[in-house]
């Protein structure tokens, strides 16, 4: 497992987020270390996805964000990805009209426009992550199954060749069995020079694949430490993994 003692790739610091005079995310000390798999995860308006796009720009912020050293004033979408954070939102915003091929390639786009031009081989390393997206190159995305879908909509993200990605609900809508097959591919990035920023409501899942998790309620971090001794911890195990867990049933 690893402790994300390393450098550190992303570091929030007193990171608060609001929606006018309402404060969503208050006061959130985070960090990923290079390398490192790390999941934040809380009851449905805990402020998962709110701390997540403000993360990548999406939402203006306040507090310090820094990345790989370097502290990012009012992050903005086109200052992460231009230092290689991709988000997966959780609706998954693929062009259902389109191949899973045409998907890939526009997720390249802004790689391209930078003039690399190696979409081809990235695309048969994404292909090498997800086998099953090869064998479904020509297929709409609009048939694709909901787990196929999810592995697109990363794969995606993946052509940017970013360093950190953050995941939004990647489980949501998905059968138990493929929410672990789609979280054991992203515990994989790892071993490709990926680090995750991993947003779930699915907590045990997420705590399964996780090295270190956040625990949010009600905006704030009620809780963080290793994924494996969370998994274990009284106040986990009652309100997140227990069978009448509140979480558990979402
Ligand atoms: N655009 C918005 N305008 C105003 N309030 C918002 C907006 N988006 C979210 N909120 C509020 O911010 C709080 C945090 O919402 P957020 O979606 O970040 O929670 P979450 O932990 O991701 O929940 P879920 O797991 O249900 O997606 C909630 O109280 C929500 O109602």
């Amino acid at each position: 497992m690893n402790a994300g003692n390393g450098l550190a790739l992303l570091e929030l610091s007193e990171f608060s987020v609001s929606y006018g005079a309402v404060e969503a995310v208050h006061a959130v000390d985070l960090r990923v270390g290079e390398g490192e798999i790390v999941t934040v995860i809380g009851p449905n308006g805990a402020g998962k996805s709110t701390l997540l796009n403000a993360s990548m720009g999406l939402l203006p912020s306040r507090g310090v964000l820094t990345l790989a050293g370097e502290r990012i004033d009012r992050p903005s979408v086109e200052a992460m990805v231009a230092r290689g954070v991709a988000l997966v939102p959780e609706k998954r915003e693929l062009f259902g009209e389109m191949s899973v091929e045409d998907n890939l390639l526009l997720g390249g786009f802004a790689r391209w426009r930078r003039g690399l031009r190696d979409q081809a081989s990235r695309m048969e390393e994404v292909f090498a992550i997800f086998p099953r997206l090869k064998e479904r190159r020509a297929q709409m995305a609009a048939t694709l199954s909901g787990g196929e879908r999810q592995m697109l909509a990363i794969g995606r993200a993946l052509m940017s060749r970013p360093r950190l990605l953050m995941l939004d609900e990647p489980s949501l809508g998905l059968a138990p069995l493929i929410v672990r097959e789609v979280l054991h591919v992203v515990a994989s990035l790892r071993t490709h020079g990926v680090s995750v920023l991993l947003v779930e409501q699915n907590a045990r899942a997420a705590l399964q694949v996780a090295d270190r998790a956040y625990v949010l309620e009600m905006g704030a971090v009620a809780l963080s430490g290793e994924a494996e001794a969370l998994l274990h911890d009284r106040r986990i195990i009652d309100t997140y993994l227990g069978l009448g867990g509140k979480a558990q049933a979402a």
